[in-house]
C-alpha cells in the first residue's frame, strides 16, 4: 500500500477552487491543468487538448492496453458561502460539485506515473462540462481521442456523506438517467385588475409545478424510482401586471429508459392540457440528457475485491444514487466503473458551503496509483 505526500495537491485543489468555470468555459482552468502538466517529467508522456479539455497519455513499458482515469472540470453557476481563504474568485462560480478534487487526483496520477511509468499505457482525461451540456459524448467522438481510446476506465465522485477513508460503489447502475427540463408558457399578460382580460402565466406555471409531481406519485410505478425537480421559475416583471410568460428549468432522473420515455410523454400530456385550460402555448426542451452510469460487473467486482484487503479503506456496496454523470457515455462503451469517494461535510453536493475534507485526497490517489499498477501487473 503506498502512501503518497499528499500535501502539495492541497494547494493545487485550492489554486482550482479559485477559478471555477462554466462547461465548455474552462479556459484558465485548462491552462493550469497544461502549464502543471508541462513542468513534469516528459519523457513518458504526452499531451492532447480538445476544446477545453485536456487528454494526457502515459506511454507503458510494456503496453498490453490502455487503462484510462476521467475527471470533470467544470463549476457551477453557485455563489460561494464557504469561510474558505481561497474561495471562488469568480462571482457567482463555484466547485461545489468537487471537480477541483476530481482534477487534483487526476494531476496526482499523472504525476505519480510520468516518472514511474507501468506496463500499460494510461490515459488521464479531463473532461469539460458535466454539469452541462455535456461534455463526455463530444470528446468521446473526437478526432483527439481515437488513437487514445481507454480498453478500461474508472472516474471518481466526491461524497459528503461518507467519513473519509470510504469508498462506495456498486457493480450495475450507480446512477441515474436524466433530462433536462425547459418549459416555456406563453399567454396573454394584462392589469393585474382585469385578471378576465389576460391568460395569466405565474397561475399556470404554479399549477404546473404541482401537476408534474403528480407524474411521480401517479403514474410511475411505485417500484420503479424517478425524479422531477424544477429547480428554477422566472415569471412576471411587477406586482401589479399579469405575467404573460413563465419559464420552468428543472430535470428529470430515472433509473430505467422506459420510465424516461414514459416520464417525457406524461409531461407532453400534462402541456396539452396546461394549453387547453389557459389558451396559451406551450413549449418544453429536453436539453442535455444523460446515460445512466452502469459499472460493468466483472470489472466492479474485480476492483472491490482488491480492495477489500486494504487496511486504509472502508469498502461500502452501496445503492443506487438519482445523480446523473455523463461519465455514462465512457461505461456504455467502454468496461469500467465509478465509486464515491467519502469527504465528509455536513453541506451536500451543489451547495453553496460544501467544503469536502481535503484528507480525501490523499485516499484517492494512494488507491487508484496502487490500483492502476497492480490493474497493469495482471495476466
Ligand atoms: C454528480 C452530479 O451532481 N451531477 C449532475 C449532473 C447534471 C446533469 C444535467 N445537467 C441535469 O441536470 O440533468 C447532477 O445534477 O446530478
Amino acid at each position: 500500500m503506498s502512501t503518497i505526500d499528499y500535501s502539495p495537491y492541497i494547494t493545487i485543489r485550492r489554486e482550482l477552487h479559485q477559478i471555477p468555470e462554466a462547461g465548455f468555459e474552462e479556459f484558465k482552468t485548462q491552462q493550469y491543468l497544461l502549464d502543471y502538466i508541462a513542468a513534469l517529467p516528459q519523457e513518458h508522456i504526452e499531451v492532447r487538448t480538445w476544446r477545453t479539455g485536456v487528454m494526457v497519455r502515459i506511454q507503458g513499458s510494456n503496453p498490453r492496453r490502455t487503462l484510462g482515469y476521467r475527471a470533470d472540470m467544470d463549476g457551477l453557476p453557485i455563489e460561494e458561502e464557504t469561510g474558505y481563504e481561497f474561495r471562488s474568485n469568480h462571482p457567482g462560480y463555484m466547485h461545489a460539485c468537487g471537480h477541483d478534487l476530481h482534477m487534483t487526483i487526476g494531476l496526482g496520477i499523472v504525476t505519480h506515473f510520468a516518472s514511474n511509468p507501468i506496463a500499460d499505457n494510461l490515459v488521464v482525461l479531463f473532461q469539460p462540462a458535466e454539469e452541462g451540456p455535456g461534455g463526455a459524448q463530444p470528446m468521446l467522438a473526437s478526432e483527439e481521442l481515437k488513437d487514445w481510446m481507454p480498453d478500461q476506465i474508472a472516474a471518481l465522485h466526491i461524497a459528503p456523506e461518507y467519513p473519509v477513508g470510504t469508498i462506495a460503489t456498486r457493480p450495475g447502475i450507480l446512477f441515474a438517467n436524466t433530462s433536462e427540463l425547459f418549459i416555456d408558457l406563453i399567454g396573454t399578460g394584462g392589469h393585474a385588475a382585469y385578471p378576465h382580460r389576460a391568460n395569466d402565466m405565474v397561475v399556470a406555471g404554479s399549477q404546473l409545478v404541482g401537476q408534474l409531481q403528480s407524474i411521480i406519485s401517479r403514474n410511475v410505478n411505485p417500484l420503479d424510482a424517478a425524479v422531477i425537480t424544477i429547480g428554477k421559475v422566472e415569471s412576471g416583471t411587477k406586482q401589479n401586471i399579469i405575467a404573460e410568460r413563465a419559464r420552468l428549468e428543472g430535470t428529470i432522473r430515472t433509473l430505467s429508459a422506459d420510465t424516461m420515455k414514459l416520464v417525457k410523454s406524461r409531461i407532453e400530456a400534462l402541456l396539452r392540457g396546461v394549453e387547453a385550460g389557459f389558451e396559451c402555448k406551450a413549449e418544453v426542451d429536453w436539453g442535455a440528457n444523460y446515460l445512466q452510469v452502469f459499472n460493468e460487473a466483472e470489472v466492479t467486482g474485480q476492483f472491490m475485491d482488491w480492495l477489500r484487503d486494504r487496511s486504509d479503506v472502508t469498502l461500502v456496496e452501496c445503492t443506487e444514487a438519482m445523480t446523473g454523470e455523463d461519465f455514462g457515455y465512457f461505461l456504455k462503451d467502454i468496461p469500467g466503473f465509478m465509486f464515491w469517494l467519502g469527504v465528509d461535510t455536513p453541506y451536500g453536493l451543489h451547495h453553496s458551503r460544501l467544503e469536502p475534507k481535503e484528507e480525501a485526497i490523499g485516499v484517492a490517489l494512494s488507491v487508484m496509483t496502487d490500483y492502476f499498477t497492480w490493474l497493469s501487473e495482471q495476466t
